[in-house]
């Protein structure tokens, strides 16, 4: 069944950490909240972990989408789920067993989320798609917000968006970095439906705003 309504998250890597739930207030229209997890191994840079997600759930009604950028997510990734994440995406370079992950998020009772960087070719996971609620396809090379958008890249979201299609599966296309009021047009036409925005809404001086002018841009309204 094809997915309908374009969901806006904004990515909080580029909110005020010291103030999260205001944050969080500041987009509470927003359909999901971003969450990019990083190690330092996998990406070059460190952000937060389960503790800073639980206090985030605890603090906001916007449903959580954590971005586990990290290495060993076989061991991380279902306490994300556990801790009240709506989806949760690894990343498909970091472990050889993608299905046994999947599954076991969605044991836990989130979604499963499989999420391909810059690099990474998507035509060996299409096989897979069975077993996941959304698919991300990083935009950039995954690691740091405000980064340009690789329009390049949408070549990926299309032939997801294709397979999603044929098989008539139920998952979200989400696209990550560099998304803004000037790409998110070329996203949602490629077949994203589900789209991250860090700096373009925390760096807006009206972040609840520009995330109703992200939704109705994907949507094709202006
Ligand atoms: O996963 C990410 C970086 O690895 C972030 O979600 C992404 O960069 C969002 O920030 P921006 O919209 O500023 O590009
Ligand atoms: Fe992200």
């Amino acid at each position: 069944m094809a997915i309908q309504q374009a969901f806006v998250a904004p990515s909080i890597l580029s909110a005020d950490f010291a103030h999260l739930a205001d944050e969080a207030a500041a987009v509470a229209g927003s359909d999901w909240l971003h969450v990019d997890v990083m190690d330092n191994h996998y990406v070059p840079n460190l952000t937060l972990g389960l503790p800073v997600v639980k206090s985030l759930k605890a603090a906001t009604g916007i449903p959580l989408d954590c971005h586990l950028m990290i290495e060993n997510p076989q061991r991380w990734a279902v306490g994300y789920a556990e801790a009240g994440a709506v989806n949760v995406s690894f990343h498909a370079e970091t472990t050889d067993d993608p299905i046994a992950i999947a599954k076991d998020l969605r044991a836990a009772g989130s979604m499963a989320g499989l999420a391909i960087d810059r690099d990474t070719a998507v035509e060996p996971y299409l096989s897979l798609l069975s077993y996941f609620d959304t698919v991300l396809i990083m935009t950039i090379k995954a690691g740091f917000g405000g980064q340009a958008f690789m329009p390049e890249l949408l070549a990926k979201v299309r032939t997801i968006r294709q397979a999603i299609d044929l098989d008539d599966l139920s998952i979200r296309l989400e696209v990550d970095g560099g998304i803004n009021a000037d790409t998110i047009q070329a996203a949602a036409e490629a077949g994203a439906d589900t789209f991250v925005a860090g700096s373009a809404v925390f760096g807006a001086a009206d972040p609840a705003e520009a995330v109703r002018r992200l939704r109705a841009l994907a949507i094709g309204q202006k």
